[in-house]
């Protein structure tokens, strides 16, 4: 089975590194810039539990050198996927599996989703459908990311937290490539359950991030202290049940009620999100896979978004002012 991980940062050299240290798929990722100088020279480096592993992979700065591959996993920020395109491109044959990884509203979501907003593009995250075109929705495996990874330095990826990447096709089918690349993720000692419902997963782990993300980001302050100070965890509650109107209107099933969902959030502890990270760091944020997108989905279904507009208003202008848009 040959895979390529694109965009081996965080999540992709986690991924990376725990396929090719368990050694039964044939695993390459293309990387950029220091990060891919160090990953050649010395390997891929993870620590994982207080222990440092080196994993030899095969590592390319351009995709041609790899060839048409049985799976792409794209692990790039949301926001990298349209301008990777074209470096994507080599990777795909006529039978490639491409896994998406974003956390957010995925460029796919409607493929396969059925109801009346069937095949629809999502400007936010896939703008004038050029992903949905170059890549094309029947090739997706939807995934949720639950580890929390950091590149520590360039080649070197730590694993904080959590092993699961829940995975499943856009149809809900138990299909043959998404139950064989499980197996191998397993095999890795990674938890790959392959779910029927994978937008609704997709929505529980937004519902925090497309709240807790840009509240952290416009406050400067962890999750716990979000929902410890009542006036903030009202802010973030009022955006989680707009977005749950939506998602309710597309279908979803919210298999945890809201308040739970919250405390689970604080229950994290004193973590900054990845958009204030991001923000700290002068990179650009996730402010259209996670927020954007969701007030486009409000518009599509006809809900109001009223919270959501005022968190996404100041985000997107403190995002603009600090040059991470
Ligand atoms: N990190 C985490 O703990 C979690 C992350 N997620 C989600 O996973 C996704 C990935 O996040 P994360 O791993 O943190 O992000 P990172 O920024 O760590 O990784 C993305 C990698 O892609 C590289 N990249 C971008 N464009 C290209 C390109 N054209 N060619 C080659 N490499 C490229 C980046 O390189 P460069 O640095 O040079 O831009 C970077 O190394 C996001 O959607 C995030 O929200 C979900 C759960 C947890
Ligand atoms: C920590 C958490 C869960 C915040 O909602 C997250 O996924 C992020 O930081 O992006």
């Amino acid at each position: 089975m040959r895979v390529t991980v694109f965009g081996a940062g965080a999540i992709g050299g986690y991924l990376a590194a725990k396929l090719a240290i368990s050694g039964s798929v044939d695993l390459s990722i293309v990387a950029r810039g220091a990060h891919l100088e160090a990953i050649k020279a010395d390997g891929l480096r993870l620590i994982e539990d207080g222990k440092e592993t080196v994993a030899r992979v095969k590592a390319a700065a351009r995709a041609e050198e790899l060839g048409v591959q049985d799976y792409v996993v794209l692990a790039l920020k949301a926001h990298s996927l349209a301008p990777a395109l074209d470096e994507i491109a080599p990777l795909l044959g006529e039978g490639t599996a491409v896994v998406t990884m974003q956390n957010g509203v995925p460029w796919w979501y409607f493929y396969k989703a059925g109801g009346a907003l069937e095949g629809t593009r999502l400007n936010a995250v896939d703008p004038g459908g050029a992903i949905w075109q170059r890549i094309g929705p029947e090739r997706v495996i939807g995934s949720v990311v639950y580890p929390a990874v950091e590149v520590d330095a360039p080649g070197l990826i730590r694993h904080v937290e959590g092993t699961r990447f829940s995975l499943g096709e856009p149809s809900g089918e138990k299909s043959e490539r998404v139950t064989g690349l499980a197996r191998e993720m397993v095999k890795a000692g990674l938890q790959a359950p392959v779910r029927e419902d994978i937008r609704s997963e997709i929505w529980v782990k937004l519902w925090g991030n497309l709240s807790f993300n840009p509240i952290s980001a416009l406050t400067g302050s962890t999750l716990a202290a979000i929902v410890a100070d009542e006036a903030t965890r009202a802010v973030a509650r009022a955006m989680m049940l707009e977005a749950q109107a939506i998602g309710e209107m597309l279908g979803v099933r919210f298999l945890i009620p809201v308040d739970r969902r919250i405390k689970g959030a604080g229950d994290v502890g004193e973590h900054k999100t990845s958009m204030l990270q991001d923000l700290e760091r002068g990179r650009p944020m996730e402010i259209f896979a996670l927020v954007t997108a969701v007030q486009e989905l409000g518009r599509l279904t006809g809900q109001p978004t009223p919270t959501i507009d005022t968190v996404l208003a100041l985000v997107r202008r403190l995002a603009i002012e600090r040059g991470c848009y």
